[in-house]
């Protein structure tokens, strides 16, 4: 099971992710509603300490969407995470301008939002409860989805194995791997872990 690890927020954390290597790390940009939110600079900083071979990629809320494309432009991100009110326009206008995918996050609430993620134009699609509150959905709506899907939403250790049966192609995990609003080492090294055996 490939996993990201959402929120990154410090160097120490950097660290962290570049000790235990999840396949992506979630940078929080300018997001002040959020306690995990970072800066442009903040992200610029972070970015250039994140080892190889491990994806970063940018979180926004209804982010310009000139300031995502010079981002990824730049190098910063390799891809963005939309958890906005962006329109399908506003995806493919993104694609275009960068030639990178964009992954679209999908509040799941009801069956319309699983046809809402089923049908959307974005690359990757991630089906959350909410927005890193640890917050999980009613996994039988998953039944509606046919494409390939990320799973997020208070999703742990004890979960990853029902999360690749729910169908997951990878999970997404930020206050599971944290312990006062911090990253934690130790959980996240058991998460990501157990994804791995997951994937043999
Ligand atoms: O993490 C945040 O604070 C956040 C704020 C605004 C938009 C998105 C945010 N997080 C996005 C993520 O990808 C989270 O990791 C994902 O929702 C899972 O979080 P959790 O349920 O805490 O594991």
């Amino acid at each position: 099971m490939r996993v990201k690890i959402c929120g990154i927020r410090s160097a120490v954390d950097v660290d962290l992710v570049n000790a235990y290597r999840p396949d992506w790390i979630g940078l929080v940009i300018d997001v002040p509603s959020s306690f995990r939110s970072v800066t442009i600079e903040q992200a610029r900083a972070l970015s250039k300490r994140v080892d190889e071979g491990i994806g970063v990629v940018g979180v926004f809320v209804d982010c310009p969407l000139d300031t995502i494309a010079s981002l990824l432009e730049d190098g910063v991100i390799a891809m963005a995470q939309l958890h906005g009110s962006q329109s399908e326009a506003d995806v493919a206008w993104l694609r275009e301008k960068t030639g990178r995918p964009v992954l679209c996050a999908f509040e799941v609430k009801s069956e319309r939002d699983i046809a809402m993620a089923q049908k959307s134009g974005a690359d990757f699609v991630l089906l959350d409860g909410g927005k890193g509150q640890g917050k999980p959905f009613d996994w039988t709506l998953l039944k509606g989805m046919t494409r390939p899907f990320g799973l997020a939403g208070g999703v742990d250790v004890a979960l990853v194995e029902a999360a690749c049966q729910a169908g997951a192609s990878w999970i997404d995990v930020s206050s599971a791997v944290e312990t006062d609003q911090k990253k934690d080492g130790e959980k996240m090294k058991a998460l990501i872990a157990r994804c791995r055996r997951e994937r043999q």
